[in-house]
């Protein structure tokens, strides 16, 4: 709803009301609606001034109403009658002035800020394009080529730099609702047609048809495949081409096309998955909202590699202090040159409200006895993890949690060599840890309410989108990625080139394909997990079936040639040296790939794009309906998060359980059935229970996934 206030001098003051954000629901439109004509028709009022109750201006549409019938005044017609309004309309923008609540603010004529607020027309993010006459208003306010940058983007900005633009007239460091209504008394009566943006001309460079034409291929490039960036542009383009009237036309027209495509629900169930995961639980009914976490102010951090300098700069970045320990002398002495730089180069990028902490470098495990938290970040290796953890526990006093950055193994192992397992938690970062959103937090059975608490706001503290999630191998995200990796070997072995799947899964979405991340992130990494885990080495027998089960030993023997990817300038593709980043096909690649089919009976078949996409994706995600069968995540929001934040997969598409989905639970397990009857050597193509129930439940939406779910459960963790 909105509140009508008179104040002395003629002043109407209306107040957004529907908290948390005061979206504008179909109440709070009609509420704007009617306090709107009332001050209108109230001979007394010279000057209204718009506001949001509780210091939050406006945080946009009701994204919550986009799922049913569209009821209330529309905003399109609201927005323009304000700006129609023979009385000078001011908005008194606090907090946040974001998509709807930004164009309602544009269809005022003047915009007053608080010095802290936040604005921005996020709508592409959310699959759309601000369609209540955003994509007209801002570019004849503030020019072409600033309103693309931020409607195809979708940034927030600062109030600063929204004044700098023009979007705002003045910015205060005190109450804007106050210096609102003064600044309304001081131009009662005075001319608003120039304060019309629907009446002005866009400003325009003079080339600009090339600008536009630039413009879209950046954006589709960036956008892979997503489509509201490239009709953010159209739109824009009719900003800079055609009469306002018209321009509107257009916005509404590409905004019913975005609006009813599967890429918009998949971005707003993105937008509260985000939400939802920080809504954490555990079993034993504790929960985020019960549960108080500690307050951290000093850590530390043992092992810097590759991820304990980004974890160091991650915790620095919050402001609190850390300790981070190196045994190795040459490490040590590497990298307190690096963590600096690296800290610096972070600071400045994100502009920090508060100094980053101070960072001690250490040779000495002794030097972690006063911190309030350790994360261990060594090597992934289960001897010296259990080493450093007793250690740890000798060193560091009964009440200091211990933290493990490993990327799959158990927790619950690392917990009963400490004094304190229920303050044992697992942090597993993604690297670069100080700029991948993603943290999994994991719980061990005896991990305390308190240290799930404490690890989740610490995540949230650097920034971070933290989920929490069960105590299994690979826990939820690496336990996903290796039937892919699996298939994805397999392929070559069938026929397939290592381009041909990376372009299938690029076509898709994924920054980048298996192959090519596989040599960004060093080709030796699975090669130690597999070592470690008995599938390949010294003594094992050469076949393609280990363990039970069909094996490939394609990726073995690439490392054993000595082919690391990137870091050695060859792997999967040759790149131009160590530490090359352009991967080109390698003639080397194509003939032991030959060799290694003839050697083993094999006769490559051509393989179509979308067998390669299903043999990847759908034995991904049938893990994660295994994964939520034991309860190891506690909804599809969940992995979908992990996957989104964590292992580039398609913001626009939800993510790997919302695209079953979308694809259709039916049509998944056909075509896993389909190819386990071909490869039944292949547990993972075989199709989950959950999902063969889910199919016979009539396929239920993935939001009422839970209710299945939670008859089905093996044991749970989450
Ligand atoms: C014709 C239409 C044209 C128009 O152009 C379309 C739009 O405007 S599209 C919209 C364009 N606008 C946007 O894209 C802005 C989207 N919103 C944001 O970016 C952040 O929420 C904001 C920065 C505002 C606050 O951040 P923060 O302080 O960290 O807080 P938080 O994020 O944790 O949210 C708290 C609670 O509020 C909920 N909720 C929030 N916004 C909305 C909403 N619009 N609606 C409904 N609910 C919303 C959120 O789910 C959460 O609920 P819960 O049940 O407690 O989990």
């Amino acid at each position: 709803m909105a509140t009508y206030s008179r104040l002395p001098g003629s002043v109407a003051l209306i107040t957004l009301q529907n908290p948390p954000v005061n979206a504008l629901s179909a109440a709070v439109r009609q509420g704007i609606v009617d306090t709107v004509q009332r001050a209108l028709k109230d001979p007394k009022v010279t000057s209204v001034v718009i506001c949001g109750q509780n210091g939050r201006f406006c945080g946009g549409a009701d994204i919550r109403e986009f799922a049913g019938p569209m009821l209330g005044p529309p905003l399109v017609p609201m927005i323009h009658a304000i700006e129609a309004v023979d009385k000078p309309v001011v908005a008194a923008i606090e907090g946040v002035a974001l998509g709807g609540g930004l164009e309602l603010a544009l269809g005022c004529h003047y915009r007053i800020a608080h010095s802290k607020a936040l604005l921005g027309l996020p709508e592409v993010t959310l699959g759309l394009l601000p369609a209540a006459g955003g994509t007209q208003r801002l570019p004849r306010l503030i020019g072409l080529t600033a309103a693309l940058d931020l409607i195809t983007t979708g940034r927030h900005i600062s109030a600063a730099e929204a004044l700098k633009l023009g979007i705002l007239d003045q910015v205060t460091d005190s109450n804007a609702v106050d210096l609102a209504v003064d600044f309304v008394r001081s131009v009662a009566g005075q001319p608003l047609d120039s304060r019309r943006l629907s009446t002005l001309a866009c400003p325009c460079p003079p080339d600009v048809d090339s600008l536009l034409d630039k413009v879209m291929a950046q954006v589709r490039q960036r956008s892979r495949g997503a489509l509201a960036p490239v009709a953010c542009v159209q739109a824009l383009r009719a900003a800079a081409t055609l009469p306002y009237t018209q321009g509107m036309e257009k916005e509404r027209d590409l905004m019913a096309t975005l609006f009813n495509s599967g890429q918009a629900r998949a971005l707003q169930y993105a937008f509260f998955s985000q939400r939802v995961v920080g809504k954490w639980s555990l079993p034993s009914g504790a929960n985020w909202n019960n549960s108080t976490g500690r307050t951290i102010s000093k850590a530390a951090v043992i092992g810097l590699g590759t991820m304990g300098r980004g974890i160091v700069v991650a915790l620095a970045l919050t402001g609190m202090s850390v300790v981070a320990v190196e045994t190795q002398e040459k490490q040590l002495a590497e990298a307190s040159q690096a963590v600096p730089a690296m800290l610096q180069r972070e600071a400045g990028r994100r502009s920090l409200a508060t100094p980053p902490g101070v960072i001690t470098f250490s040779s000495n495990l002794q030097d972690v006895s006063e911190v309030e938290l350790v994360i261990e970040a060594v090597f992934e290796n289960m001897a010296l993890k259990l080493q450093v953890f007793r250690h740890l526990a000798s060193v560091c006093g009964p009440g200091t949690l211990l933290c493990s950055n490993t990327s799959g193994l158990d927790m619950d192992q690392l917990a009963a060599v400490t004094k304190s397992p229920a303050l044992v938690v697992g942090m597993h970062f993604f690297a670069p840890a100080h700029v991948m959103k993603l943290l999994e937090v994991v719980c061990g059975p005896r991990s305390s309410p308190e240290a799930v608490a404490t690890a989740m706001q610490l995540g949230k503290r650097m920034g971070k989108v933290s989920v929490a999630v069960g105590n299994c191998p690979g826990f939820v995200g690496n336990r996903m990625l290796k039937p892919y990796l699996e298939q994805a070997n397999f392929l070559l072995e069938e026929g397939a080139t290592p381009q041909q799947v990376d372009e299938a899964l690029e076509e898709f979405g994924f920054p980048m394909g298996v192959f090519r991340m596989s040599d960004l992130s060093g080709l030796d990494v699975g090669w130690r997990i597999r070592k470690e885990a008995g599938l390949t080495g010294p003594g094992v027998e050469p076949s393609r079936t280990r363990q039970g089960r069909r094996y490939s030993p394609l990726p073995d023997q690439v490392c054993e040639a000595g082919r690391l990817g990137q870091k050695t300038g060859r792997g999967w593709y040759q790149y131009d040296g160590p530490g090359g980043r352009v991967a080109r096909s390698d003639p080397w690649v194509h003939i032991f790939l030959e060799a290694y089919r003839a050697q083993h009976g094999l006769v490559a078949r051509s393989i179509a794009p979308e067998e390669i996409l299903e043999r990847c994706l759908y034995a991904l995600i049938n893990e994660g309906f295994n994964i939520l069968q034991e309860a190891m995540a506690a909804g599809p929001e969940h992995i979908d998060a992990i996957y989104v934040f964590g292992y580039g997969w398609p913001r626009h598409r939800g993510g790997p359980m919302f695209h079953a989905g979308q694809v259709g639970l039916g049509r998944v397990l056909e075509r896993l059935e389909h190819h386990h009857h071909n490869h039944p050597d292949v547990p993972h193509l075989e199709p989950s229970t959950l999902l063969r129930r889910l199919v016979a439940g009539g396929s239920p939406p993935v939001q009422k996934w839970r209710e299945f779910i939670n008859k089905d459960r093996v044991h749970s963790q989450l």
